[in-house]
């Protein structure tokens, strides 16, 4: 708890540079990245030597650069986060430095904050009952992981993804969180996202491009999309098209970790439900 209270300090200097920072955890830099003389560093770059990764999660975090653990939340966390959630939209709640983001597409329309305008919080760390999960001792065993044993929250989100209401304004562009993270080694961070229920393409899962966490951090830009584009929400320009979509199909509780130069996004939101994750 205490290195993560520490980590929480250090994100809110890192937010005073102005960045957009989204959902990571990171290791200390000063943390080890060495492995016991028995290893052989080559052969894994990605991920640290414990041995919690059974050899074949660890070669295919290496070869794809994220990797989805089952089950992992239970239910009865994911209910205390949504009820918390519904709290902060209700105002019933207001941890300090929180943001709450709305739709492009409903932001001028709708006035009242309420569970069916709020697209994200974020920078939740002052939220006793939401930082929760990032102390939950399944997720820190697997970020740990990644990014060794000093662990760092440094920025945090809950999404609530609108139903799309046609201008495709629901949709996260293709991006690598690395290009929001004004600090390294890449290697040493991790994202966790969690479905908080049932979740596929009909109400935009996370699509994810394979493997390009091996590639360099790529220029970002806002999207050329026609119907409207949120603020900030920046898109990679030159993604390889050829480059398979992987569309990731989570059930409640399931949990994807990724590296920050995997490219990824969101599809847009064809349900009426609010995709929460
Ligand atoms: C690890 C990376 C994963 C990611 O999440 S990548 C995405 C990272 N980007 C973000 O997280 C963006 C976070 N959002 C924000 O910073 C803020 O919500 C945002 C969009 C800047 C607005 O903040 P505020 O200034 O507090 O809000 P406001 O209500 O006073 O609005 C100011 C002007 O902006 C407009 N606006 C608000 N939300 C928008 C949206 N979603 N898309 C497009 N325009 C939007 C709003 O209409 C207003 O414009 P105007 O001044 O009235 O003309
Ligand atoms: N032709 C494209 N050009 C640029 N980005 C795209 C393109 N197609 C998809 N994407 C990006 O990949 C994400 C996921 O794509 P996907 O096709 O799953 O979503 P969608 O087009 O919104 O929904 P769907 O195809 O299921 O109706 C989109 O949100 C978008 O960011
Ligand atoms: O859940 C989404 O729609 C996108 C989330 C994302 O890009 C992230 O968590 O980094
Ligand atoms: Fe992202
Ligand atoms: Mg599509």
């Amino acid at each position: 708890m205490d290195q993560l209270r520490a980590g929480v300090r250090l994100r809110i200097v890192l937010g005073h540079l102005g960045h957009p920072l989204a959902a990571a955890i990171v290791a200390h830099p000063t943390s080890g990245t060495s492995s016991p003389a028995s290893f052989q560093p080559q052969q894994f770059q990605y991920t640290l030597d414990n041995n919690v990764l059974s050899l074949e999660q660890r070669k295919f975090y290496e070869e794809n650069g994220y990797l989805v653990i089952k089950n992992l939340v239970s239910h009865a966390d994911i209910q205390r986060f949504r009820s918390e959630f519904e709290r902060i939209c209700r105002k019933e709640v207001r941890p300090p430095g929180l943001m709450v983001m709305k739709d492009v597409a409903i932001v001028k329309s709708e006035q009242n904050l309420s569970e069916k305008s709020v697209t994200k919080i974020q920078d939740f760390q002052e939220d006793e009952e939401l930082f929760r999960y990032c102390t939950l001792p399944e997720i820190l065993k697997y970020v740990e992981c990644f990014t060794g044993p000093n662990i760092m929250a440094m920025h945090t989100m809950l999404i609530n993804k609108p139903p799309d209401v046609g201008k495709k304004t629901s949709r996260h562009p293709l991006h690598q969180d690395l290009h929001y993270f004004p600090f390294r080694p890449s290697n040493l961070i991790v994202c966790a996202w969690t479905a908080m229920e049932h979740i596929d393409r009909n109400n935009g899962c996370l699509v994810v491009l394979p493997g390009t966490h091996k590639g360099p951090l790529k220029p970002h830009d806002y999207p050329q999309w026609e119907g409207g584009v949120n603020i900030m929400y920046h898109g990679i320009q030159d993604y390889e098209k050829n480059n398979a979509r992987v569309h990731l199909v989570m059930e409640k509780g399931d949990t994807v970790f990724f590296h920050p130069l995997l490219i990824h996004g969101s599809g847009r939101n064809r349900t009426q439900g609010f995709r929460k994750v």
